[in-house]
């Protein structure tokens, strides 16, 4: 067992049939696992596909993937029922955005994480290593469960039930789903309102000032609803935008250091992205929009 699955456990969990449980303190941006898939599909799968996979496996590999849990009895036939319950993503793949993984693959330990809408861990498919990463998105205590998401963050619970149910036949019982009436409405206007802002920062191209008004009214609504670590990287990088647009270079320094912490925090600091952001905190004017715009100096973030 490698050292960083010694910080894990599988085990029984209230009302979500196993998941995954830290067994050690873990820090932010810390790798939690690194994992090979026991197969990957593309993404039109079939039975048949999945058989033929199944076949090469060893015996104890069929044993491993046939005790996974299956959401869908009954609505598939079982093989492809454990796929559709377990598959993660294995490529670029966004719940911001409609970037979509051609690939998925099934993971002896890394499809027992359950989801929740405050993840504490984040996964990411490493193209290289061609392997799953999980990194803690904050500093995670002994006995908490460790929980990815898998559904659009910026939404109403109502909407996020409904897709959490249909697609994988669970009534979500996180955190941020199980608030208490006043509250839920509360997070419903900040998630609701985080995508409608999240469309309006992309129309912004030619308004910085307005631009970076929007993008901080965001990352002060995602850390409200504690979601910032997992899904502020992208407004940074937009705050990031405007400012080498309008070549003020210091705040875009401020802005695209944030989303290089960002970006490293949740996917490691040697993604592709990561790496164009070290590249233009060195040298913003190396961004093709610098100075696209009316020169002025804007604001960085906000701490
Ligand atoms: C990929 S599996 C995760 C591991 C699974 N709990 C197990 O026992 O192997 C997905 C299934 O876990 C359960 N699950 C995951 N997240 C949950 C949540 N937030 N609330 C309730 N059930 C959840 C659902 O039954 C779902 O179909």
């Amino acid at each position: 067992m490698s050292t960083e699955q010694l910080a894990l456990k599988v085990q029984d969990v209230p009302d979500k049939g196993k998941g995954v449980i830290a067994m050690l303190p873990i820090s932010a941006g810390e790798l939690v696992l690194l994992e090979a898939p026991l197969f990957t599909l593309s993404s039109d799968y079939s039975n048949s596909d999945v058989l033929a996979k199944l076949v090469a496996l060893t015996e104890s590999e069929q044993r491993q993937f046939l005790s996974l849990s299956n959401c869908h009895r009954g609505r598939f036939p079982p093989l492809m029922g454990i796929c559709k319950t377990n598959a993660l993503p294995c490529g670029d793949n966004t719940t911001i955005g409609a970037t979509r993984a051609a690939r998925a693959g099934i993971f002896m330990t890394g499809s027992r994480f359950n989801s929740s809408c405050v993840p504490n861990v984040n996964n990411y498919w490493d193209d290289i290593q061609q392997k799953i990463s999980f990194r803690a998105l904050r500093d995670i205590p002994v006995g908490e469960e460790l929980c990815i998401c898998y559904c659009e963050l910026f939404a109403s619970r109502e909407d996020r039930q409904h897709k959490t149910s249909t697609a994988f036949g669970f009534a979500c019982v996180c955190s941020a789903c199980t608030l208490p009436d006043r509250e839920q409405k509360a997070s419903d206007k900040r998630r609701t309102s985080i995508g409608r802002l999240y469309g309006e920062v992309g129309d912004c191209g030619n308004q910085p000032s307005l631009g970076l008004r929007k993008v901080k009214l965001v990352i002060k609504l995602l850390k409200e609803e504690g979601i910032l670590e997992c899904a502020g990287a992208t407004f940074y990088y937009d705050g990031f935008q405007f400012c080498v647009s309008s070549s003020d270079q210091r705040n875009a320094k401020l802005w695209i250091k944030k989303a290089l912490d960002a970006e490293s925090l949740g996917r490691g600091p040697e993604t592709s992205d990561a790496k164009r952001y070290r590249g233009y905190l060195e040298n913003p004017r190396g961004h093709p929009a610098f100075g696209l715009l009316r020169r002025q100096t804007l604001t960085g973030p906000e701490n």
